[in-house]
């Protein structure tokens, strides 16, 4: 059934269902797209790294080969030194250096210049045997960056050759094009060289730049390769774009499911407001049988919903419901204006247990008091003894107003049992705090009991707890005679369920008690 007007609220939970995915996609393709950035930029570094590694094992054999001519003259050398200058790629010029003076090189032949005025910069204050330095330019090629790589030995004498910038840069820039990168790559503490302008860079803080700095293991080569803000929103559309269409089913499928489930929601509401105006509820009474006494002293108030269709909705199912949509108070209200009504017809013996369930929230409720006093004022014609059974649940939080209500309401008359036993999650505190004076075994630990003779460790735990607190106890859902020896022989005095008599329908309550008290049936009851 569809509720009449769709609160402002269901929209929002509408909107939120549907923006959920969407907004799931756009997070998850980001991270992605920015996991994608980082794996290109390692394949880049890696490549770039492996080719300046690749150069410069060629420049340490280079240099290694021309230590050979250590104390040669350069003038019979010098041929030898062209060669090696011209015939190998890479190399701009190779030499001999003595004491921080070229004596010979490739390009000039004999010559004295300092190896620093070559370069144009001092040496590095401190390097070891074979090094190697970046540098903007040299004398002989001012405006092209080259690296120089030396071998040096003890007594002054180095061995050097000196690799062209432009390859480095050459390949650095391939690589950057490709994916819009900034490149720079630098020897030793030298100069950096850059696959663009440096005046270009992107800034490594902006938003959406990734950089990943990597240094060589074998050589003093340090890469620094950053991505831009336009890479990672390219990779973020490429991966947008294969899964949104999947957010967007997802959406739909999320509001459509959040839609229906609001229909149920709010249908919920309404209907049982409606069924509470139609009278579609009624309550079934299920006798409890004492076992001391051995009359039926006792019955349990459980409610019932028939719809006009004639089907029956589960208890378990509409009260959930009605606690979750904030019904339980006004059905329950409505429960013991029934429970009045029914008792017209009845002839109980004065202090008779009717007990009825109540929920968590009618506890708290402001009107709670007034009311059970007002349901126990209903009935006062029978003089029942009118038992509260409240879940685990209700008593969580040792609510200090609650435990006052109940101790005025048991000053009263009024008894207190607690429902459903061991199956709520909460401390066993409260059974001291609350004033309390049975306990209900749920049946699901009455289903563990195998044998007359043998042993349920819960079971047994719960019933010697109840004990040692001065509780009385009432086992439900006792189905068999094999259960309720059991029980009987570990002193329970109240039982409840199916082997005695099912549920039944007001009318019949009265005289069922009459016709069983006294004599109790030997065979479960077929009711
Ligand atoms: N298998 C089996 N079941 C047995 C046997 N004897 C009794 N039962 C069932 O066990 C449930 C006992 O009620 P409960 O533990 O208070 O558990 C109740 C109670 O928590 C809740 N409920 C029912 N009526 C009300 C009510 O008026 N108010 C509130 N707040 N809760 C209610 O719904 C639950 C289910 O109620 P029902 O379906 O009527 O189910 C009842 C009863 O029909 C048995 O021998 N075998």
């Amino acid at each position: 059934m569809l509720a009449t007007e769709k609160p402002r609220h269901d929209l929002r939970w509408l909107v939120a269902a549907g923006l959920i995915p969407i907004l799931l996609c756009l997070l998850f393709t980001l991270l992605e797209a920015g996991q994608m950035v980082k794996r290109q930029l390692a394949v880049t570094s890696s490549m770039l790294m492996s080719q300046a590694e690749n150069i410069s094992d060629r420049a340490r054999v280079m240099t290694a080969s021309l230590q050979e001519y250590k104390n040669h003259r350069c003038a019979d050398i010098k041929d030898e030194l062209q060669e090696y200058g011209s015939m190998h790629p890479y190399f701009r010029s190779v030499g001999l250096i003595e004491n921080g003076n070229v004596i010979c090189s490739s390009t000039f032949g004999e010559r004295q210049d300092s190896i620093e005025d070559i370069i144009r910069r001092p040496l590095p204050p401190e390097h070891k045997d074979l090094w190697s330095l970046s540098v903007a330019g040299t004398s002989g090629v001012n405006n092209r960056p080259a690296v120089l790589f030396m071998h040096e030995d003890r007594d002054g004498f180095a061995s050097y050759a000196l690799v062209d910038g432009q390859y480095f840069i050459d390949f650095i820039w391939a690589a950057g094009m490709r994916h819009d990168y900034d490149i720079s790559m630098k020897f030793g503490d030298g100069f950096a060289m850059f696959s663009g302008v440096p005046a270009t860079r992107q800034s490594d803080k902006q938003w959406g730049n990734h950089t990943l700095n990597t240094h060589s293991d074998r050589y003093a080569i340090t890469l620094n390769v950053t991505s831009s803000r336009s890479e990672l929103l390219y990779n973020w559309r490429q991966v947008l774009l294969s899964l949104m269409p999947m957010a967007l089913i997802l959406s739909l499928l999320f509001v459509a499911l959040t839609s229906n489930w609001l229909k149920r929601k709010s249908s919920f509401r309404d209907e049982i407001r409606r069924g509470i105006e139609r009278s579609e509820f009624s309550v079934h009474y299920q006798p409890v049988f004492n076992l001391q006494t051995q009359k039926f002293s006792g019955a349990e108030a459980l409610m019932r919903w028939q719809r006009p269709d004639g089907h029956w909705v589960r208890p378990d199912v509409f009260i959930s419901a009605a606690e979750s949509e904030g019904m339980i108070v006004p059905l329950t209200r409505y429960l013991l204006q029934r429970v009045i009504q029914d008792s017209a017809q009845w002839q109980l013996e004065p202090g008779f247990h009717l007990s009825v369930n109540l929920a968590a929230e009618h506890l708290q409720h402001d009107e709670f008091m007034s009311d059970i006093r007002a349901f126990a004022a209903g009935m006062d014609h029978l003089k029942p003894t009118i038992t509260l059974e409240l879940t685990e649940r209700s008593l969580i939080g040792e609510d200090r107003m609650v435990s006052q209500r109940l101790a005025e309401l048991r000053r009263e008359g009024i008894i207190i049992a607690i429902d459903d036993f061991g199956t709520g999650h909460c401390a066993l505190s409260y059974l001291q705090t609350f004033p309390l004076d049975y306990l209900k075994i749920d049946r699901g630990f009455v289903n563990t009991i195998e044998s007359v003779d043998g042993e349920t460790p819960v079971l047994d735990a719960i019933i010697s707890l109840a004990d040692k607190l001065a509780l009385k106890v009432v086992a439900e859902g006792v189905e068999n005679e094999m259960q309720l020896r059991y029980l009987q022989n570990h002193g329970v005095s109240f039982i409840q369920g199916y082997y005695f008599a099912r549920p039944m329908e007001s009318a019949v309550l009265s005289e069922w008690l009459q016709e069983h008290n006294g004599s109790v049936p030997q065979e479960p009851t077929t009711r």
